[in-house]
């Protein structure tokens, strides 16, 4: 069988998250390290801004085959032809997306709450994020903490796809795939390092380990 969620190390990137390098950068970079999926989150630009910095990523990354997902904004997702879209509780639903966009191949929810698994919303989704694994200062707006007792939980009750998301480092990176995801998903990690290739190989070195 196909595996259809091949990912292992996710980078979730916004212009503001990154430190030291321009964020196309710090995208090419970490692929070079071992990224091989990427989400662009802009929340405080324009649809505008943000499908201008979507097409730029994506040139980047279409010459790497790495696929790009947008967060959020189904437009842009569209208007890019990005390969999918990761959603929220607060966002388009799953099931809205997969009604306006038929050929969208990579689709992701966050899990806040394990009732959610039962939903058709999460059955909808390609990968679920568990979201936050740990408390982070890049998104404080977030209801649970789950912990790699709660990876080992959602794991235990679901066989779908699952990206770690929140505090994620090269020194938690084993012990949560270990727990049970299948992905780690980054932000900090790899846009705040000043060397954005190695953090990226460190993080890969970790998660196969
Ligand atoms: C891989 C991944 N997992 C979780 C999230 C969080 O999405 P959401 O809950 O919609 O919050 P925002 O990112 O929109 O603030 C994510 N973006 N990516
Ligand atoms: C987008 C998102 N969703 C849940 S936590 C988070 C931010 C993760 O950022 P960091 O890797 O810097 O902790
Ligand atoms: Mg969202």
């Amino acid at each position: 069988m196909v595996n259809s969620f091949p990912y292992r190390l996710y980078l979730v990137i916004s212009e503001e998250a990154c430190l030291h390098h321009h964020f196309l950068k710090v995208a090419e970079q970490a692929v070079k390290g071992g990224v091989d999926l990427v989400q662009l989150r802009e929340k405080n630009t324009t649809t505008e801004e943000f499908q201008q910095k979507a097409f730029q990523l994506k040139e980047i990354l279409d010459r790497y085959q790495v696929p790009l997902i947008i967060n959020d904004n189904l437009e842009v997702a569209q208007k890019v032809e990005a390969s999918g879209i990761h959603v929220g509780t607060s966002d388009i639903s799953p099931t809205q997306i997969r009604k306006t966009w038929q050929d969208v191949s990579c689709l992701g929810y966050s899990i806040e709450d394990l009732k959610q698994l039962d939903s058709l919303e999460s059955k909808t989704a390609d990968y679920l994020g568990i979201s936050p694994v740990f408390k982070t200062e890049t998104k404080t707006d977030t209801i649970i903490e789950w912990g790699l007792s709660g990876v080992a939980k959602i794991r235990s009750l679901t066989h779908q796809p699952l990206v770690a998301i929140g505090h994620m480092n090269a020194k938690n990176a084993a012990e949560v795939i270990q727990a049970g995801a299948n992905c780690i998903a980054v932000v900090s990690a790899i846009c705040a390092a000043k060397d954005p290739a190695k953090a990226a190989e460190q993080l890969r070195n970790e998660i196969e380990k």
